[in-house]
């Protein structure tokens, strides 16, 4: 940990990384992928920090962009205290010594044609190290320090286990005794049985070499094993950011309540309610207005004249946005009551009382939904959607059934001094618990 006043080993400030998308020979920009959109996250020395969430929501991109892979459209990289996105070529040289990156897929990380030992001493070479007899002393140790053997600097890529290779590859990483070590999915390609190992065999080389971490992964499971603190992203933002611990016994963002249920319970006789997420992540080039995961969340905000069970509002909530975005297809309703029911043989002959059951049934919308004025809004919308008028019903649906979710970007609240989330919800029970944030 820092000394009192001394700056975090690396600390990420409105972190950007977007992708131009360009049209036509000139290459005229007509949109921008926003695969990093402004995030926030410290690693102090000796501290594993992880960064979650499904796959498209940015990791990636966020570690090449911190580690100076990519270039970054916006933000800062302090490494203690210097901004590496402004460094030169020496300096630069000296961040990617401090700074090492493993890599999901070990077997990318070799090249067949050397042996083990020349890899791993491939980044002592780099940095200068003349002596053979030194680099090969320093190599077999590593080796033996991962758990193999000092011999196993005279073999080649293809006599090793995956696992193994995962090993092979920290020693790499390590051999130039860096500060920061970056890891994406460093165990995901890997047998669970072997996943332990290689986890615990960081945990261990992190407390001797006093490494920082930063370590990305989809799975909660691994993040849960040995970080300290951990970041949830969703579409290029971090949602949730906090202590482990409080992370998984307090969530405070919806994403993260949903990553955490999803993760497999190792006894099949206890049960945990798995909250199911709808859809994929959306595309990062048109992220949605307003909090960017209301169009998945299954506790988006009802409006304050509505009672919904939370269930059924979701699954309107998804109508609503269907017929919103074009995609509701209604002649695709129409075949399917004709291939369901004998009574009809063209898609034409289908009358409006099938085709409102059978989209009703296809969104899990009760009939009639229980409040008046609701039900109203809805049928007519699914006349107009009957009618081929999409844009009638979409305007319909835009009047009525808003949600603050949409409307409105939440700010990032502190749950606690070290816990922040970025949701409605939570901005609701905070302001609940310490009024004096309201008058802010
Ligand atoms: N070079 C690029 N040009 C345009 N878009 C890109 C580029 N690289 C990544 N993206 C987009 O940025 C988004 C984030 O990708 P990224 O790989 O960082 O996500 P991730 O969370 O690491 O997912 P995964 O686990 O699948 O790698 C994706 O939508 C991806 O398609």
């Amino acid at each position: 940990m820092n000394a009192p006043g001394s700056n975090p080993l690396l600390e990420v400030r409105d972190l950007e990384k977007h992708y131009p998308i360009t049209k036509g020979v000139l290459k005229r920009e007509v949109g921008r992928v926003r695969a990093v959109d402004g995030i926030d996250i410290t690693v102090e020395r000796g501290q594993t920090v992880g960064l979650v969430g499904e796959s498209g929501c940015g990791k990636s991109t966020a570690a090449t962009t911190i580690l100076q892979l990519e270039e970054a459209t916006g933000g800062q990289v302090l490494f203690d205290g210097e901004d590496v996105t402004e460094f030169g070529k020496r300096d630069m040289k000296r961040f990617r010594r401090r700074a090492q990156m493993i890599f999901q897929d070990p077997d990318s990380s070799f090249d067949p044609r050397m042996s083990i030992g020349e890899s791993v001493a491939e980044p002592l070479l780099v940095n200068g190290m003349d002596d053979r007899q030194r680099r090969r002393r320093i190599v077999e140790q590593l080796l033996v320090r991962v758990g193999l053997q000092a011999s196993d600097a005279d073999r080649y890529p293809h006599e090793f286990s995956g696992g193994q290779k995962q090993r092979i590859a920290l020693a790499r990483a390590l051999s130039v005794n860096p500060d920061l070590l970056v890891a994406d999915e460093p165990v995901s390609a890997l047998d669970v049985s072997i996943q332990a190992e290689i986890l615990s065999i960081m945990e261990e080389l992190q407390r001797e070499f006093g490494l920082g971490i930063l370590i990305i992964s989809h799975n909660l499971g691994v993040i849960r094993e040995i970080c300290d603190r951990v970041g949830v992203m969703y579409l290029g933002q971090i949602v949730e950011e906090g202590p482990t611990e409080e992370i998984f016994n307090d969530p405070q963002h919806p994403y993260t309540r949903a990553l955490i249920s999803s993760i497999p319970v190792p006894d099949p006789h206890l049960s945990r309610d798995e909250v199911s997420l709808s859809g994929d992540v959306p595309s990062p080039s048109n992220p949605p207005k307003g909090c960017r995961f209301h169009t998945r969340c299954p506790e988006v905000i009802q409006p304050d004249a509505y009672d919904f069970d939370q269930e059924t509002w979701r699954h309107f909530v998804d109508y609503k946005y269907r017929v919103q975005d074009g995609s509701l297809d209604a002649q695709s309703i129409r075949e399917s009551v004709v291939t369901e029911e004998d009574a009809y043989d063209e898609p034409n002959e289908v009358p409006f009382e099938a085709f409102e059951s059978r989209l009703r049934t296809e969104f899990s919308i009760p009939a009639p939904l229980p409040d008046e004025r609701a039900e109203d809004v809805l049928e007519r919308s699914i006349r107009s959607v009957y009618d081929g008028d999409l844009e009638a019903a979409a305007s319909l649906l835009r009047e009525e059934f808003e949600t603050v979710c949409r409307q409105e970007t939440p700010a990032e609240v502190h749950v606690t001094s070290d816990h922040r989330a970025a949701c409605h919800l939570a901005e609701a029970e905070t302001a609940v618990e310490t009024p004096a944030h309201s008058s802010d």
